[in-house]
């Protein structure tokens, strides 16, 4: 038995509310199958089109030109972390139903709290929201101010601040959960954007990558595995060339060297990269894994994904 924090990406969660309903079905599926091998699973989940949705429907929303709704990022990362977990929680609580597995799911508000003199704050790198043309962005640019960006091939996207998480404020609360035997959802989104002042935890305007909060989160738990679901079954270098490479496994120093030769792209498979070395390097036997929803169980037994660990066996 191994205590994992699942790390879950958009397409463990679908684009639209129909979309997200479906997709957690067989998200349940796959988190409740490790739940049946005894393993500890603690979950955590993105939030990008989400919370970019949730902004944007505000600013639709506005009765004139003049007077724009809006709605302030930390209060989109707590709706998002809200509904997503809504969804995730029911399709999770349903399946263990089924699997006659007696226990409970619960979505904690989870709260980050981020350095406020982060120098993330000055340059937008998180994207959010759908994807755009080059004609599309270079009009919201315009016309809205935006920070717009091309997504790893797929389009244009809005990028908002993305700090690095310091602390998890409901980090006491989480590990009770988990000491008690229930499966907790926390940190979806990267948690809620806090920064301490004298009288409490005050939002600030950014989006935390849910990567590295879930890094912070199995360091926290003494996780043994921090495993990262995304759309890609690996990890590759060159990334949609033809000289394309997936890779099987990594150390921590070659994550790094190829991560220095710009292997990974910013704002998708960068920060991913960078929290599995982090988590591999919290300490001894840590070791993360990034595949996709659909090879978790496979991933585990070795057969596919790709492993970051510290060092190969006898190398140090
Ligand atoms: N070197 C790489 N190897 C694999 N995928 C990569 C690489 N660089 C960029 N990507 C892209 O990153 C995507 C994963 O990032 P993203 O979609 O942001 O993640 P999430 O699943 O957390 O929403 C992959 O689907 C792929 O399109
Ligand atoms: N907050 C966050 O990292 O969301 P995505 O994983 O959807 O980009």
């Amino acid at each position: 038995m191994a205590r994992m924090v699942v790390a879950l990406g958009g397409n463990a969660l679908g684009e639209t509310p129909e979309e997200q309903q479906a997709a957690v079905k067989s998200t349940a599926e796959k988190i409740v199958q490790l739940i049946k091998k005894g393993h500890e699973i603690v979950l955590a989940h993105g939030n990008g089109p989400q919370v970019g949705m949730i902004n944007l429907a505000f600013e639709s929303s506005s009765r004139t030109e003049e007077d724009v709704a809006s709605m302030p990022f930390p209060e989109c990362g707590a709706m998002s972390q809200g509904y997503i977990g809504y969804h995730l929680q029911n399709a999770i609580q349903q399946k263990l139903r089924e699997e006659n597995i007696d226990t409970n799911v619960a979505s904690l508000i989870t709260q980050v709290i981020v350095d406020e003199d982060d120098p993330a704050f000055d340059s937008p790198t998180k994207p959010i929201g759908a994807f755009y043309s080059r004609e599309e962005a270079d009009r919201l640019e315009k016309e809205k101010g935006y920070s717009m960006v091309e997504d790893s091939g797929r389009g244009y996207r809005r990028v908002v601040p993305s700090p690095l998480p310091v602390d998890i404020a409901e980090k006491d609360m989480i590990r009770e959960l988990v000491a008690s035997g229930k499966i907790v959802i926390a940190c979806g989104g990267g948690g809620i954007p806090v920064v301490r002042k004298e009288n409490g935890l005050a939002g600030v305007p950014a989006v935390i990558d849910k990567d590295h909060a879930s890094e912070k989160l199995a360091e926290e738990l003494e996780a043994d595995y921090l495993i990262i679901l995304t759309e890609v079954e690996k990890v590759a270098l060159n990334f949609g060339t033809e000289e394309e490479k997936w890779l099987d496994e990594m150390t921590t120093e070659e994550a790094k060297r190829y991560a220095d030769e710009g292997h990974f792209a910013e704002g998708s498979m960068l920060p991913k990269v960078k929290a599995a070395v982090e988590f591999a390097e919290s300490g001894p036997n840590k070791k993360s894994l990034i595949t996709s929803l659909e090879n978790a169980d496979a991933a585990l037994k070795g057969k596919t994904g790709t492993q970051i660990y510290e060092a190969r066996e006898g190398e140090i």
